[in-house]
């Protein structure tokens, strides 16, 4: 697991979220000792099955949700006791929830006003930042007549524009169907690589966390079980569990290690083929 490092970038350290818990009961345990790291500038993904602890982990983050013990903290800083609006991260959800009566510009200025960025400089921003995410000339328009995916591209941008030190992105592109979401994947890379920013992607689907991070972290059952880039991932998956849900074992394989499949799948991967 990653080792301790007091780095530029988000570390969490031994990280416990229960739910339920009274002074009589512990409550139920969704995120259950996790460490990791994820440097500035990095894309890492949070890989794992309905109800592992993903999103409870990117909440407590965030500062949404407490943690039972252990530690998140950014640059170096703490943040135990630092509210949500005090920690400079950005959040998309599955649903980007625009706001209705503004045009798309407007939805993506929102928090450039806040800041209080002067208006020439904020226009100037939200027309680069709609071209990182495809909809350059898409001011004016009104977000009713966006589709699904143009309203996930609007809320990315939107998101993007204060420049969060983090972005926490839980299941973004879930809503979306299947072609949409790979070629949105793939935007959705490129938008955060081209403004250099370092976030944590929420998936329960493979190919989205290895089109989308630099590293992946695959969780089970509250717990990481393989930090690592998608290529070692797919080569050398830590154990069968791993293997299983990257779809590269079968569940009564003796080992997971070096299977033909898991080659064959890192080249797909590397030369960027569909699996
Ligand atoms: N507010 C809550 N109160 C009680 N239990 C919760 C709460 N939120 C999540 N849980 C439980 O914690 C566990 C982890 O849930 P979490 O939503 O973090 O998983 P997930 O991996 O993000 O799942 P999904 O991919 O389905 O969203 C699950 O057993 C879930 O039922």
């Amino acid at each position: 697991m990653e080792q301790a490092r007091e780095t530029a970038g988000l570390a969490v350290r031994d990280a416990v979220v229960r739910y339920g818990a009274t002074r009589r009961r512990p409550g139920s345990v969704a995120v259950d000792g996790v460490s990791l790291d994820v440097a500035a500038g990095e894309i890492v993904a949070l890989l794992g099955p309905s109800g592992c602890g993903k999103s409870s982990l990117l909440r407590a983050v965030a500062g949404l949700e407490p943690l039972a013990s252990g530690t998140v903290a950014f640059d170096g800083d703490d943040l135990a006791g630092v509210p949500v609006h005090r920690r400079n991260f950005g959040l998309l959800f599955q649903d980007g929830q625009l706001f209705p009566h503004r045009d798309v510009g407007r939805n993506v200025a929102y928090g450039l006003e806040t800041q209080g960025v002067p208006r020439a400089e904020r226009a100037a921003r939200v027309a680069a930042l709609l071209a990182d995410v495809g909809l350059a000339g898409y001011e004016g328009r009104s977000v009713a007549t966006l589709s699904g995916g143009e309203k996930q591209r609007v809320a990315l941008a939107r998101a993007l524009a204060p420049r969060p030190r983090l972005l926490l992105l839980d299941e973004p592109l879930s809503a979306l169907d299947r072609r949409l979401r790979e070629r949105l994947a793939v935007d959705v890379r490129d938008a955060l690589r081209a403004t250099g920013t370092t976030a944590v992607f929420v998936t329960h689907d493979h190919d989205e966390a290895f089109t989308v991070a630099d590293r992946v972290a695959v969780m089970d059952a509250g717990r990481l079980l393989q930090v690592d880039a998608p290529d070692v991932l797919l080569c050398a998956p830590a154990n069968t569990r791993v293997a299983e849900f990257l779809g590269l074992a079968a569940p009564d394989a003796p080992g997971a290690r070096d299977t033909s499949r898991a080659r064959t799948a890192a080249a797909a991967t590397s030369t960027g083929h569909d699996l």
